[in-house]
């Protein structure tokens, strides 16, 4: 069975993508895509979200390793892969004199059997901007407009680099219901992001990529659930670290204390009960399951290299 008459609708394998002057950004990276799934492509920075997308989007050949979008090769049979495709890049780059609607007008005479420019405009919260200059939005109206750009085709697979960078926490709740209001229609969306909390409120599935390669993927459930919960608090004065229950796994600094545990409430039961019996305050006390985040820092810091090639990480701050 190939993968046009089949559920796979983005499939990726042993992926290679080298640079002029022979540095590989992406060394062989396999995963597939369903259809109607909302896939996460997290990384560091520099980790090569773009270039592995990029590839998937037609908009360059590997240099190893295939890649089939619909079944079809998205480089050399753009003409039949794109008109089923939305790409939004990470910039525009459109003309900034026109207005909104002039800029949606331009690309839908372009886009066959394109939404009219009032429904697009509607869905991605710009319809009372639609006589701005695009030079006069903010940043974050920018990116709803190349996202209403990547929407106007009606397209079955959705690419979006970075999707919310630059938006207020209202947009990007808006544009996260929008992805999810697509995914029901039975759009596939494939996104890469910094924000590992845009990850964890919309991924079905995720990939982690490093330098280049894919180190973990699964849902956001199976990331997270396989690293311990923990739970912090400040023991007061006077009362040493010593005197908590040999049971839990706990480890002091001073009189703030960590406790790293796959049951979180059996221990979370036995702490508070051994405060209350000791008339114990426990100042700060924070308990919480595993997230994304912790386990995206845990991958880049232990991969990190001797060279230092990894940069800042994104979402840690
Ligand atoms: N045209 C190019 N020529 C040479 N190297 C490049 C080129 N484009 C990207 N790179 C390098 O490839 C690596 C991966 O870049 P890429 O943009 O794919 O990463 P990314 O994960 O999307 O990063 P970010 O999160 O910062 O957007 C980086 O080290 C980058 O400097």
């Amino acid at each position: 069975m190939t993968d046009s008459d089949h559920r796979t609708v983005i499939r990726a394998e042993g992926l290679r993508r080298g640079y002029a002057g022979g540095f590989e950004a992406v060394r062989g990276v396999s995963f597939s895509v369903e259809r109607g799934e909302v896939f996460a492509l997290l990384g560091t920075n520099g980790a090569g979200k773009t270039s592995t997308v990029e590839l998937l989007e037609g908009l360059a050949a590997p240099s190893g390793g295939q890649v089939r979008v619909f079944g079809l090769d998205p480089y050399r049979q753009r003409a039949r892969v794109r008109p089923r495709t939305g790409v939004m890049l990470q910039e525009g780059g459109f003309p900034s004199d026109l207005s909104v609607a002039e800029t949606v007008g331009m690309w839908g005479g372009v886009t066959s059997g394109a939404r009219p420019a009032a429904e697009v405009l509607e869905l991605v919260g710009l319809a009372a901007r639609s006589s701005v200059r695009v030079k006069q939005l903010s940043g974050g109206e920018r990116r709803r407009l190349d996202l209403a750009l990547a929407l106007l085709g009606r397209p079955e697979v959705l690419f979006l680099d970075e999707p919310t960078t630059g938006m207020d926490p209202e947009g990007r709740r808006d544009t996260w219901a929008l992805v999810r209001e697509l995914r029901a229609q039975g759009t596939t969306v494939l996104l890469t992001t910094h924000y590992l909390e845009e990850a964890e409120e919309l991924a079905d599935r995720l990939a982690i990529l490093h330098e280049g390669e894919l180190v973990l993927t699964g849902t956001p459930a199976e990331v997270t659930g396989a690293r311990p919960a923990r739970i912090r608090f400040t023991l007061p004065q006077g009362v040493p670290a010593a005197r908590l229950p040999l049971a839990l796994c706990a480890a002091a600094e001073g009189q703030r204390v960590e406790i790293r545990t796959e049951r979180l409430q059996a221990d979370l039961g036995t702490l508070l009960r051994w405060a209350g019996e000791s008339g114990i305050e426990l100042a700060g006390l924070d308990a919480r399951a595993a997230s994304l985040e912790e386990a995206f820092l845990e991958i880049a810091e232990n991969r990190r290299g001797p060279a230092g090639r990894t940069g800042p990480m994104a979402g840690a701050r």
